[in-house]
């Protein structure tokens, strides 16, 4: 890559044009710092454009990535992780970056996200979501403790002129950074569908039924919700309502053709910041407590629970054969400490290593998906049970959801607690790790309360 330091924008294109190759196109990127703005009036603005629009915030740590257009896309469907990687270095390989700042989520980013199972038969539901799917967004704003940046990326050719390119940047700049918030009005839930409720509760018996026949530990299984709505759910809204209502959350949308997919999760997978890697353990739930006294009991009951416990336990163990390979220096603390949501409580414990040098955040995705929190334990049989036994298609639900740039930073979550925005019908998933002593009615009643916080932002729940 070509990592420029030129203050005239038109130099910038000027010098990448010089020394393309006739026939290629090469992605040239520009950033610049930008006053203070409402990422949301950026996505609101974005709107009009009719271009994909990407989100992405972390409301523990201020920081909000909004993306629109698409400069490059990357897709695989065999070797999805090996394949993504191979792109995006080549992509970066002949870049031209102009980004004076050493900000995580500036320059060349790729946001996008993958499918749970590749596996599983892909049903219609979501047939815009590719196995795995990288965009690098035209316009990037990225709000990074309290500073904002905009970023442009674009594939430009040999008789592509640098005026014309410097021009649109900075009329596109103006469009975005100076529109106003939208608030469109709220959607109310017009009817609601379960899929199969008993015969979900059936899966989880017969789950309880393997696990203590031995041929499995733990098996992670999810139900989904067909909602109908009485207008166009905007997912503009929708965010707003999320940031305001979801702490501790990712909070993420990923639009693909008319379809959206919209969620708030707590669970990080793996945040890499030069060679520093951060990641969760998170599995084991209990709900809030109405008062302040009821929600420590529950906390306490949660923190001491055998079969919670249990299920935790499954994720550190296996985050910890995961990333061995791949890092020195790891952190696990021995006990996990409770973590509280709006709605749930769950098992928390968190994770430090030091990367070792030439692996990247997808090795590590690649490893950590499906972790036993969504899968399973064993990975390989709980898998398989999910992919015969569960009645859904989870699309991208489950898997991971995030960000990389070309200086080695990334984020990536799990997308839990979301839901596929589909014009005026939505879907909303959640699942519930099954051990041996699992009891259906009780696991349903979980999975509930996980729809939640999606439930409340489209209308559904006071
Ligand atoms: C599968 C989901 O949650 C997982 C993450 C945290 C706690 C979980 C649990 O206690 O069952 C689940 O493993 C979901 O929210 O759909």
């Amino acid at each position: 890559m070509i990592e420029l330091k030129e203050e005239n924008i038109e130099g910038v294109f000027q010098e990448a044009i010089d020394t393309i190759h006739p026939q290629n196109s090469r992605l040239v990127s520009i950033t610049k710092r930008v006053e203070a703005i409402d990422p949301l009036s950026f996505y609101d603005a974005a709107k009009q454009l009719r271009t994909e629009r990407l989100y992405w915030s972390s409301t523990a740590e201020a920081y909000t990535l909004v993306g629109t257009g698409c400069a490059f896309e990357i897709t695989a469907i065999k070797d999805r992780f090996e394949t993504a990687e191979q792109e995006w270095n080549n992509l970066l390989n002949d870049a031209v970056s102009n980004n004076p700042y050493d900000v995580p989520g500036t320059g060349i980013v790729s946001m996008g996200g993958a499918a749970f199972d590749p596996e599983k038969e892909k049903t219609k539901l979501w047939a815009n979501f590719e196995p795995i799917r990288f965009t690098v967004p035209e316009y990037l704003l990225t709000e990074y403790e309290n500073d904002f940046y905009f970023t442009m990326n674009i594939m430009v050719r040999a008789d592509d002129h640098p005026r014309q390119l410097a021009n649109q940047l900075r009329e596109m700049e103006g469009q975005l950074l100076n529109g106003t918030p939208r608030y469109e009005s709220d959607t109310q839930i017009v009817g609601r569908h379960e899929i199969s409720p008993e015969k979900w509760k059936q899966t989880v018996k017969l789950a309880t039924e393997e696990i203590r026949q031995q041929k499995v530990e733990k098996i992670v299984l999810a139900r989904e919700v067909r909602l109908k709505l009485d207008r166009e759910a905007d997912s503009g809204n929708i965010l707003r309502k999320l940031l305001n209502t979801q702490s501790n959350s990712f909070i993420f949308s990923f639009e693909r053709g008319k379809d959206c997919f919209i969620g708030a999760t707590p669970e990080r997978l793996v945040k890499i910041r030069q060679n520093s890697l951060f990641s969760t353990c998170l599995a084991g739930t209990a709900p809030r407590g109405e008062t302040e006294e009821e929600d420590a009991r529950i906390s306490h009951k949660l923190f001491h629970d055998q079969k919670n416990r249990g299920e935790h336990d499954f994720v550190v163990q296996m985050m910890k054969k995961a990333i061995e390979n791949y890092c020195t220096d790891i952190e696990i603390p021995n006990e996990p400490v409770v973590y509280p949501l709006k709605n749930l409580q769950h098992l928390y414990t968190p994770v430090t290593a030091r990367m070792k040098k030439d692996y990247t955040i997808l090795d590590i995705i690649k490893n950590l998906h499906p972790t036993p929190a969504l899968g399973g334990t064993p990975r390989k049989e709980s898998v398989a049970f999910i992919r015969k036994h569960e009645l859904l298609d989870r699309g991208w639900y489950g898997a991971p959801v995030g960000w990389l740039d070309n200086r080695d930073n990334g984020e990536f979550a799990v997308a839990i607690r979301s839901g596929l925005l589909q014009g005026d019908e939505a879907s909303l998933f959640a699942g519930c790790g099954v051990v041996k002593d699992s009891d259906p009615e009780e696991e349903y009643e979980e999975t509930n309360i996980k729809l939640t916080p999606m439930l409340s932002v489209l209308g559904g729940v006071e």
